[in-house]
């Protein structure tokens, strides 16, 4: 028997804002004990699992593409089957479940997912929304994308990361007064404060959707309505459910590809690729992240991450996480096209390619490949 309904918890915000780190930093807590974890991943390469440090059983990688569209219906059927397993013994406890959502996801359909499903309900309650904000590059996102306007404005938490990197205080009360416009019941907490911990983020009570902005509650009747087969071919702002290897678009100017290379390669070359990337083309460049196996170190993979023109400091893992060797790196970009960057790659990596200018000269000029408008 199941002891009452579960409590499921979303974690969401837009890409790269910090959900993963935060999701680390919360599973370390003995409050979260047998917590199962979804993680849904955008683009061909599942690399998510790979960077969440505590990935034991209780880590479910839903496939390739995104909650709130092509894989909605895997996230009822895990849901389900959980359920299932725990009935029949073969996982003895399940305390809480965290849903951890693309950074384009819509989060109304997500949460119409476990709320309008009629099996789910009685097994499931939904506990809170988590909605992660990256102060450095929130004012251009929520500008930028309606994605991330709702995530706020559904959150019953909103947690602040990376204020660490923000010098001016003012900058980060107007993003805190903008983010109360959008949201005013949501408490902000900052991730840096000591104690942001599961006690201020989870236990949100039963999710009520009449307390939020008249926008909330039209976006999740919307998803009701489309749930139960009424909703016209306008929905889905610009979905595209077509062609899953090189879009997974929201909007049909997002790309999302992988780059892979399987030799190892010098740290320089990957180090001027990054910066050229970063600084020629950041703000086209909405997430890059990825795992590369260097040739002056390569038992040590190296993490990169790249959230529009911020590059983090790149860390290197201890090992590698499994067989898998070589570079790997996702990237999601807006209007720019994979072609482009994969030839600036293959110059970088020195695989050879027609009509490819070396990687001296694109040091020089960065715009020396052809393709990019
Ligand atoms: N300085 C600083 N860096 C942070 C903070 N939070 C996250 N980061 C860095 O931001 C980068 C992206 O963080 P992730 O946790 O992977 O972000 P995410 O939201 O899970 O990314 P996606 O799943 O790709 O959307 C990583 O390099 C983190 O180390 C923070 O509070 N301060």
């Amino acid at each position: 028997m199941i002891p009452g309904p579960i409590p499921v918890s979303v974690l969401t915000g837009f890409l790269g804002a910090g959900k993963t780190t935060l999701l680390n930093r919360l599973l370390k807590d003995p409050a979260l004990a047998d917590t199962a974890v979804i993680i849904n991943e955008f683009g061909d390469v599942a690399i998510d699992h790979l960077l969440v440090e505590n990935s034991s059983d209780g880590i479910i990688q839903l496939a390739d593409g995104c909650l709130c569209c092509t894989v909605r219906g895997d996230l009822v059927d895990t849901l389900a089957d959980l359920v299932d397993r725990l009935q029949t013994g073969r996982i003895a406890r399940l305390a809480r479940v965290i849903v951890e959502t693309t950074g384009l996801a819509d989060p109304a359909p997500v949460l119409q997912s476990i709320m309008g499903h009629p099996a789910l309900v009685q097994a499931y309650r939904l506990d809170g929304v988590i909605a992660l904000v990256d102060a450095v590059n929130a004012e251009a996102t929520l500008d930028a994308h309606i994605e991330a306007v709702k995530q706020v404005a559904v959150a019953d938490r909103l947690v602040i990361a990376k204020s660490d990197l923000v010098r001016d205080q003012g900058a980060l009360e107007v993003l805190a007064a903008r983010l109360r416009h959008i949201n005013p019941s949501a408490p902000i907490i900052d991730a840096r404060t000591p104690g942001t911990g599961c006690s201020a983020l989870f236990d949100c009570g039963v999710y009520n959707p009449a307390s939020k902005s008249a926008d909330v509650r039209r976006w999740l009747g919307e998803e009701a309505a489309h749930a139960h087969g009424d909703c016209g071919p306008g929905h889905g702002h610009g979905h595209d459910h077509g062609d899953h290897h090189e879009h997974h678009r929201h909007d049909s100017r997002i790309r999302t590809f992988t780059l892979t290379h399987d030799k190892p390669v010098p740290y320089a070359a990957i180090e001027m690729f990054l910066d050229l990337l970063r600084s020629a083309h950041g703000d086209k460049l909405l997430r890059m992240k990825g795992v590369i196996e260097l040739a002056d170190d390569p038992s040590r993979p190296l993490v990169v991450h790249g959230v529009q023109r911020l590059l983090h400091p790149p860390a290197r893992l201890p090992a590698w996480p499994d067989a898998t060797r070589g570079t790997r790196l996702v990237l999601i970009t807006l209007d720019m096209p994979a072609d482009y960057v994969r030839r600036l790659f293959a110059a970088f990596t020195d695989t050879p390619a027609v009509d490819t200018p070396d990687r001296a000269a694109l040091v020089d000029n960065p715009l020396a490949i052809a393709g990019l408008r």
